[in-house]
């Protein structure tokens, strides 16, 4: 039976850091950010429910307007979950579908900053947490994205669930903090979530 895992944590933390060593281990991993890119560009649905939303400029020349959709949902956490509406139950089909194109793998993976919030909990089996603190991230975020001012990161940070609440919902917590080495945690993760 394949074992799927679930990797969240807050913008920063690390999770396609731990994604991209997990791939390295042999295992496959959806990112879930990609795939919902991929699937809003392309579902009428969602395109349409995005429009009604949004107004027709949120695809301009059939393109997704991404610093309007970014504006609208990082300003509030409501609108966030409302977007995350509109997206996410696609997504989460397109991975159950994913999943069963992999059975043969002992694991499978998918990251997501919003595992959670999404729903994608029934879809996995073990949730994994990365964690890091908070100004590392802000640090790390700094230095990777030059286009976002510290505020804009603060409200995506906002937007999205706390580390506190996540925690709880979490089996298993990476701790990535750039002192604590991370593939030893890797190897302990996949030798205790094998059933
Ligand atoms: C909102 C968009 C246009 C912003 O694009 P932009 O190039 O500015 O940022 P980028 O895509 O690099 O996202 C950076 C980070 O923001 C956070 N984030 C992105 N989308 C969301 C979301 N829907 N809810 C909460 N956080 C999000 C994630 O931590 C992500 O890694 C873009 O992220 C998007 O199309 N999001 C929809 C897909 C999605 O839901 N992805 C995240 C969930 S897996
Ligand atoms: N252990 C680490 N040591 C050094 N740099 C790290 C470490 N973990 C992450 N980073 C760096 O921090 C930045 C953020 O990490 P990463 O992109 O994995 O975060 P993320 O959780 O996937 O963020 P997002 O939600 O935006 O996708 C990246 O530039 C990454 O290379």
């Amino acid at each position: 039976m394949t074992t799927k895992i679930g990797i969240t944590g807050g913008i920063g933390s690390g999770k396609s850091v731990v994604a991209h060593l997990l791939k390295v281990m042999g295992v496959p991993v959806y990112i879930a950010d990609d795939e919902a890119k991929r699937i809003t560009s392309t579902d009428a649905e969602i395109r349409q429910k995005l429009i009604s939303l949004l107004g027709e400029e949120v695809f301009a020349y059939g393109v997704l307007n991404k610093p309007l959709l970014a504006a609208y949902l990082f300003s509030d956490p409501q609108h966030a979950s409302i977007v995350n509406g509109i997206i996410h139950p696609k997504v989460k089909e397109d991975f159950i579908n994913w999943v069963s194109q992999n059975q043969h793998c002992p694991f499978v993976a998918i990251e997501s900053a919003i595992l959670i919030e999404a729903g994608f909990t029934d879809a996995v089996d073990i949730v994994v947490m990365v964690h890091a603190p908070l100004e590392l991230r802000l640090k790390r975020l700094l230095r990777r994205d030059f286009t976002l001012s510290e505020e804009q990161i603060r409200n995506r940070i906002q937007s999205q669930m706390d580390d506190e609440a996540k925690r709880k919902m979490a089996d298993f917590v990476i701790v990535n903090d750039d002192i604590t080495p991370v593939i030893p945690q890797l190897i302990t993760l996949m030798n205790s979530a094998s059933f």
